[in-house]
């Protein structure tokens, strides 16, 4: 069994502003009780934890990474017959509508099997088995969601059980599945002698260097490559669905950023997953759970990152609102009742870095709820 604790382990002195911790890991084959109350701790703390015996075969996830992989190793005169991404295809540093950046290319996909079945001849010379292993692999981290949002509502001592993971198996859901492919990036001032700390010991707090972040606002850089803007991969953000399980190959990038404003690496593990709350989960528990702000940084290495991530959304006619299990008087609401399609309206309209829900704080607007 594993039941890590997350404990800070480092914290650097002077104004950089990284830390270290112990990824809250939690165990999904143990017992239900001892899970869900780990998971609900892990939401309320920090909005993100790892999950292991998650029950993926390797042989699935192996099968994404080789399609996704042999997907950008093409040209880009290929890859682009999947693109621009409006919203959904491919696309290349361009991230959303609204002048984001980052040194990344990907493909962003609607997870269902009618949606796969189309994209895929844009995107593979042998459609039918790109959309059969997206397909497994979208339902497998489907299922690890739903059990997740099962141990959520037993952990919240709510008797219907599938409360949260019924808005994400719904037919009409909204999920979507992202590949996400950042090319090696070797830093200007990088040697050839620091190969064996890249390959193996490479510690990624001391190499941020926070006193150049701070001097331009992250989802104003760049990816020009040779300059010090060309380390954002993707800029700071939280995700606007419920839930994003997200897997990656073995290259480190990622980082989380802690309540107090620490950026906080997250080493990668390509055999688990890695859960963010999104900012529809924040709202769903009346804020008792925070979705976590995160972003990925190109890190000194010859290896491109390629990471894989499933944001599990509702139907777009689903009404976010915490239930009265969870939030018994409707006039301590925080945020007004919306809908999901509403608000995925108001997250085109934004900035990446922008806190979306916080255009549905609730200030004196009258109090409307579907419960
Ligand atoms: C800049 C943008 C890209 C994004 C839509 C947005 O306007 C703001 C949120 C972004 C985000 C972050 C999480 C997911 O990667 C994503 C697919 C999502 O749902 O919200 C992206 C959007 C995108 O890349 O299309
Ligand atoms: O690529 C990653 O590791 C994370 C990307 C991410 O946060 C996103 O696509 O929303
Ligand atoms: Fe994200």
């Amino acid at each position: 069994m594993v039941v890590a604790t997350p404990i800070p382990l480092l914290r650097r002195g002077g104004n950089k502003k990284t830390a270290a911790f112990g990824v809250p890991t939690i165990d999904l084959s143990v017992d239900k009780s001892i899970a869900s109350e780990m998971i609900v701790k892990a939401c309320e703390d920090y909005g993100f934890f790892k999950v292991v015996s998650h029950g993926v075969p390797k042989k699935v996830i192996a099968r994404m990474e080789r399609e996704a992989a042999d997907f950008f190793s093409r040209p880009v005169s290929q890859k682009g017959r999947a693109g621009p991404a409006a919203p959904f295809g491919y696309g290349c540093k361009n991230i959303g509508f609204n002048g984001d950046k980052g040194d990344l290319e990907y493909i962003l996909l609607e997870a269902n099997p009618v949606s796969l079945c189309q994209r895929a001849k844009t995107i593979s010379n042998d459609p039918s088995t790109f959309s059969s292993v997206t397909n497994d692999y979208v339902s497998a981290v489907k299922k690890v969601a739903c059990d997740i949002l099962e141990l959520v509502a037993e952990g919240l001592w709510i008797e219907d059980k599938s409360i949260f993971s019924k808005l994400i198996s719904n037919s009409q859901n909204d999920s979507c599945f992202r590949v996400n492919h950042y090319p090696p990036f070797i830093a200007p001032n990088h040697h050839h002698d620091d190969q064996e700390l890249i390959d193996n010991h490479w510690d990624p707090v001391s190499s941020v260097h926070e006193e150049e972040l701070e001097e331009e606002p992250l989802h104003m850089m760049t990816s020009t490559v040779g300059s010090k803007s060309s380390r954002v991969g993707f800029g700071e953000h939280t995700d606007p669905q419920i839930l994003t399980i997200l897997r990656s190959n073995d290259v480190s990038g990622l980082q989380i950023s802690s309540h107090d404003g620490f950026w906080i690496p997250v080493p990668p593990d390509p055999n688990e997953f890695f859960v963010f709350v999104g900012d529809s989960f924040q709202a769903l528990t009346n804020g008792r759970f925070k979705s976590v702000r995160h972003r990925v940084m190109a890190m000194n290495s010859w290896k491109p990152r390629m990471s894989m991530m499933y944001f599990a959304a509702p139907a777009l006619d689903t009404w976010i609102t915490a239930p009265p299990q969870i939030n018994s008087n409707i006039t301590n609401n925080i945020y007004r009742p919306f809908k999901w399609g509403d608000f995925k309206q108001i997250v085109y309209s934004l900035r990446l870095a922008d806190s979306r829900l916080d255009y549905f704080k609730n200030h004196h607007c009258p109090i409307m709820t579907p419960y």
